[in-house]
């Protein structure tokens, strides 16, 4: 049996760190873990143009701890009215690295998100041609689509079409959580790739609902059947570089998330990496791991990989029922239980 495992410096390419006190309270766990992170942009207001952008990568710098070597790749939020010009002026600058479509009311921090993609197709055109990627909350948001169903409609109804009309776009379909969206993804170009969330490995539906209501194992897109998750742990495990870590961890203060109408999102950036490689262990596809958290999606950004390392040891890690983040009480993933591996260093 493996007892420790020692890979390149992963990266994770999807979290967020909101703002304020709340960042210098979660910032510095995805930083232990992570070289670089791609930094959602859907605060209150969203990061919608330069300027903004700019100064919340300022902020995130400063809240990096001493000592700690940590990357934020920033992104952009788009709206109906984004200017294609001001899109290129940040990614040349290197302000920003990728942009990010929210369908309008889809997630958290939605609300000024894109109301059709005909809205934003002459910035989708200009991202072709510098070579800018999209990342995509891929989920419809018509009324009449039931919510275990909205991804996989997405598919069809916005990304094939998509995909068609702009060959040349990068895209990567963030947080998968169906069979259609890793089937979708393994059959399209290399231009597409797609995220996969810890929770969307380790949890379907029944975590939510069985025994009564678990609003800690509520996110978006909504953990599905168990055909679901079986079918992400394959693609995650399967080697192919289209898949890649993405942790989507979303922090929301514990009494937000119990509440009447409690708020999407897990936060599991404090035990992310152990999270996932019990998943490759249980699959026995450990040596995959590297690809999957390192390589793969350096590689889909056109990014070198990290130098360094990093250990994990396969040892229990006991996880509290809730981390403070500087003041904020916030449940984490796996709260109350045990992973069988531990990150080392
Ligand atoms: N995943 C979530 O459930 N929530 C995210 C938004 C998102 O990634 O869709 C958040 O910002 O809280
Ligand atoms: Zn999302
Ligand atoms: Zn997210």
């Amino acid at each position: 049996m493996t007892e420790t495992l020692t890979i390149r410096r992963p990266d994770d390419w999807h979290v967020h760190l909101r703002d304020g006190e709340v960042l210098k309270g979660v910032l510095p766990y995805t930083a232990r873990q992570f070289a670089r992170a791609i930094v959602m942009p859907n605060l209150s207001p969203p990061m919608t143009d330069v300027a903004g952008v700019s100064a919340y990568r300022d902020r995130i710098l400063a809240a990096v701890p001493e000592g700690v070597d940590f990357t934020p790749l920033m992104t952009l939020y788009l709206t109906d009215a984004t200017d294609p010009d001001e899109v290129e002026r940040g990614f040349t600058a290197g302000v920003f690295v990728a942009a990010k479509l929210y369908p309008a009311h889809a997630t958290t921090g939605s609300a000024h998100g894109v109301t059709a993609i005909a809205n934003i197709m002459a910035v989708l055109e200009r991202m072709e041609k510098i070579g800018m990627p999209l990342l995509i909350h891929g989920e419809v948001t018509d009324s009449h689509v039931d919510i275990f169903d909205r991804e996989a409609v997405f598919i069809e109804r916005t990304l094939i079409p998509l995909v068609k009309a702009l060959p040349g776009l990068k895209v990567v379909f963030e947080h998968i959580t169906t069979e259609e969206a890793a089937q979708f993804v393994a059959e399209a170009s290399d231009r597409i790739g797609a995220t996969i969330t810890p929770q969307h490995l380790h949890i379907n539906r029944n975590a939510m609902l069985v025994g009564g209501i678990r609003p800690h194992a509520y996110c978006l897109p909504v953990a599905k059947r168990e055909k679901h998750r079986l079918a992400l742990r394959k693609a995650a495990t399967s080697g192919s570089a289209k898949f890649f870590l993405g942790t989507d961890t979303a922090p929301h203060a514990k009494h937000l998330k119990e509440a009447a109408c409690g708020c999407a999102g897990i936060f599991n950036a404090p035990y992310a990496l152990e999270s996932y490689v019990a998943v490759f262990d249980e699959e026995g596809a450990l040596d995959k791991f590297e690809g999957f958290a390192s390589l793969n999606g350096p590689a889909f950004y056109g990014m070198p990989v990290n130098e360094g390392t990093v250990t994990l040891e396969r040892m229990g890690t006991s996880v509290p029922e809730t981390v403070d983040a500087n003041g904020t009480m916030i449940v984490p993933f796996h709260a109350g239980e045990s992973l069988g591996w531990r990150f080392a260093s």
